[in-house]
């Protein structure tokens, strides 16, 4: 065997990525596709272009590699979690647009939950605070609101899944209906110590049991691909959430270890070993990644943008052409000028887990440019995966040693630095940034007897560079504090209806 297949489903974009044995990048094919806003707060995605982007992806990557189908040892998914899809089991048509991961549609009914002192029962079995983030909701929205649809669950003719069960129906032909257990632990509906779906709260959310995948083991032979997709059937060797799969891909399996992930959103993981424990600091648990069936969990700061304020600066301002130009911007300034971004523009996640939060820049001037704007939504990031670190060492009750990082907007040299330096430990930054994709390959290799073991892939990652903090304490915590009085005025803007 060659290789094998990563395909990395994200928030705005589907990648395909082969790697060899020794854990070199092949190949890499990325398409974006549409993002629908249908109204303020509400986020969706088409799901069958979501299937269509991937599969074309995948195709051009084992073209591009020259690569048949019989020399990939398997497909690893990996996949933007909480992203709720329900479609018909007899014609595999979604019912309707998937509800993306951000959307906030189910904010007030998360508010009613919590009112009626729901919050340590969800909490104690799922490890999730109540949110509009998570699945169930979702799906409970979707089942009253769609025609019909609450009475085609109940006669068993729709199936519920996020996108690796997704990715599995529409690559087997329909023939799989599974999800692994890292992204049944994003759904709300799941018990993390007992690995099994809830009674308790599919009565809860009124959610038919019939609807719902089985879960399987991260990495695990689900079954092969159907042969005319690919021009071979290829084994399906796993799956896991995007995050959980960037910490298994940067080999964060010793407690303690951490990674933080800069995509649309930041997502910081630090593995907690074999036994679930409840944070007292608004985090989340959730569960890790292994190479067998075993149980691992990790603590989780949920960030909900970080990358997408890049994108907002060049789509919604127009003040770069590209995503790559905000770092020299940025640096075309020596500080912010006193200006504060807080990316709340869909409310803010961990630890402060404000629905209500939309986004703000202040302390404008009128010495203020775009280069401060950059700058500040740059640092905005930063501040916030400061807040999540802090509560992440609050919770375990140790210091973090390093953080490892990875994600489109790790290759931002300013903002690792200032990452370093308002946190005050080393930022290490891998050679393979793409790690989210390699955990998903990790899985699959493992699986498919690819890789042998852990050890066998233990000399793949490598550091790139380690950003080490160069500002002193004193000013950090200076910053750090200006950024607090910046986020209480984001905070709670939106009126609840
Ligand atoms: N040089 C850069 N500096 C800062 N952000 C960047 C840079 N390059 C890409 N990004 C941001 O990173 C994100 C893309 O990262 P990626 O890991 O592909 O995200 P996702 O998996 O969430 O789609 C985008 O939000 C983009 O704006
Ligand atoms: O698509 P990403 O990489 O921003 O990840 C999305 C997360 O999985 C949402 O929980």
């Amino acid at each position: 065997m060659k290789a094998v297949l990563a395909f990395d489903q994200g928030t705005t974009s589907s990648r395909a990525i082969a790697f060899d044995h020794s854990g070199i990048i092949l190949g890499v094919a990325q398409r974006e596709f549409t993002q629908h806003y249908p109204k303020s707060g509400w986020v969706e995605h088409d799901a069958n272009e979501i299937w269509e982007s991937q599969l074309h992806v995948g195709r051009e990557v084992l073209e591009q590699c020259k690569l048949e189908p019989s020399e990939i040892a398997a497909i690893g998914i990996t996949n933007q979690r909480e992203t709720t899809v329900l479609w018909d089991r007899a014609t595999g048509a979604p019912v309707h647009n998937a509800i993306v991961w951000q959307d906030r549609r189910t904010a007030e009914y998360c508010d009613s939950l919590r009112e009626a002192g729901h919050l340590e029962m969800i909490a104690k079995k799922t490890g999730l605070l109540i949110d509009a983030y998570f699945c169930a909701t979702k799906l409970r929205w979707l089942l009253d609101n769609v025609d019909g649809a609450r009475e085609r669950a109940e006669r068993g003719e729709l199936a519920f899944g996020t996108i690796d069960s997704w990715l599995f129906w529409k690559l087997t032909g329909g023939r799989i209906h599974a999800t692994d257990v890292s992204n049944a632990s994003r759904t709300m509906l799941f018990d993390i110590a007992k690995h099994q779906w809830d009674d308790e709260l599919l009565a809860l959310l009124d959610i038919p049991r019939s609807v719902l995948p089985k879960v399987l083991p991260s990495s695990h032979l689900y079954g092969e691909t159907e042969a005319e997709l690919f021009g071979g059937a290829i084994p399906l060797g796993g799956a896991a959430g995007d995050q959980q799969s960037a910490l298994f891909g940067q080999n964060c399996t010793q407690v303690g270890m951490a990674k933080n992930t800069y995509g649309t959103g930041c997502f910081m993981l630090m593995n907690i070993g074999e036994k679930p424990w409840a944070s007292k600091c608004k985090l989340l648990t959730t569960v890790a990644c292994t190479a067998d069936a075993t149980h691992q969990y990790a603590l989780e700061g949920s960030i909900f943008i970080a990358g997408a304020i890049v994108q907002w600066l060049r789509d919604g301002l127009g003040i770069i052409q590209s995503s790559s130009e905000v770092e020299p911007l940025a640096a075309s300034v020596t500080d912010s000028d006193g200006v504060y971004l807080v990316p709340a523009f869909a409310g803010l996640g961990a630890p402060h887990w404000d629905a209500y939060a939309r986004g703000t820049i202040v302390g404008l001037t009128r010495g203020t440019t775009r280069a401060h704007i950059a700058r500040a939504a740059l640092e905005g990031i930063a501040f916030q995966v400061a807040d999540v670190l802090d509560a992440m060492q609050e919770d375990a009750g140790t210091k973090i040693a390093e953080l490892r990082v990875d994600g489109g907007a790790a290759a931002n040299n300013l903002l690792m630095q200032f990452q370093a330096d308002i946190m005050q430990i080393p930022v290490v930054r891998p050679k393979v940034l793409e790690t989210t994709a390699l955990g998903a390959a990790y899985l699959a290799g493992l699986a498919s007897g690819f890789w042998k073991d852990l050890d066998d892939i233990s000399n793949v990652w490598q550091t790139d560079r380690i950003f080490t903090p160069s500002m002193s304490p004193e000013e950090a915590k200076q910053r750090r504090s200006r950024w607090s009085d910046a986020l209480e005025r984001a905070r709670s803007w939106e009126q609840k209806s």
